[in-house]
């Protein structure tokens, strides 16, 4: 994603919710320093397992499980949305790669971590001592961050974990994107998850 393209959005984010941007590239910095050859991996990586294939993202949504059932799992490639990686692994899937900004069930994350996914470990102002704790029990990671990428740290455009999932793929030219698990009018949720859903909801148009 070109920055200059996503920064509008990421500057309305900023508003909307009083987040910081310093503490935003604070928490990249961090996580650029945890990243250090060996536990890391390539996009290059990513382009050959996405490109021209159909992919399937996986929100959190509690409609995920019943989803996954009406889908050919096998035709696709998994990409799991944080909190959905719990639900896949419960089933037996191990989704080849997982976004996340480490606020879900992230020991099942670290499991399937370690039976193959890609880790794409979102750094925000919010999330440091999670990045400081789980960093170091992850490999193959990907650093991400919603403010301006460098070196080591990408920015595919995107806010939570579901809608960026949606954006990797597409970077990384997905044939197709489907999606399971994504239900933004989920009414037994906080109102700040409301609030998080409804920009998801809204970056997911745009595409
Ligand atoms: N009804 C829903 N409840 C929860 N997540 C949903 C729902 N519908 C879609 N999603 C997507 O699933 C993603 C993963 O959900 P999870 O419960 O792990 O949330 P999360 O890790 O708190 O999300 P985030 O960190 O992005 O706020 C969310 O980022 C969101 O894009
Ligand atoms: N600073 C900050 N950034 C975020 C946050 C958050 O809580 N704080 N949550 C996100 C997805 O839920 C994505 N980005
Ligand atoms: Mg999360």
């Amino acid at each position: 994603m070109d920055f200059k393209k996503w920064e509008p959005v990421y500057e309305a984010i900023l508003e909307d919710f009083g987040f910081s941007k310093e503490d935003d590239q604070n928490a990249a910095n961090i996580l650029s320093h945890l990243l250090i050859g060996p536990n890391t991996t390539s996009t290059d990586v990513l382009e050959e397992l996405i490109s021209g294939k159909d992919v399937l993202v996986c929100g959190n949504a509690p409609t995920l499980a019943q989803e996954l059932d009406q889908v050919k799992i096998e035709d696709h490639v998994v990409i799991a949305a944080d909190g959905a990686t719990a639900t896949l692994v419960d089933k037996g899937i191990i989704p080849a790669v997982i976004v996340t900004d480490l606020d879900g069930d992230v020991e099942k994350e670290i499991q399937a971590n370690q039976e193959g996914s890609i880790a794409v470990i979102h750094a925000h102002g919010d999330n440091i001592e999670q990045i400081l704790k789980y960093v170091p029990r992850f490999n193959k990671i990907i650093g991400t961050t919603q403010a301006k990428p460098f070196s080591n740290i990408y920015n595919f455009g995107g806010f939570t974990d579901g809608d960026r999932c949606v954006f990797l793929a597409g970077e990384f030219n997905a044939t197709s994107i489907t999606l399971a698990g994504f239900d933004f009018d989920d009414e037994n949720v906080t109102e700040m998850k409301h609030k998080k859903l409804g920009w998801a909801k809204n970056l997911l148009g745009v595409l």
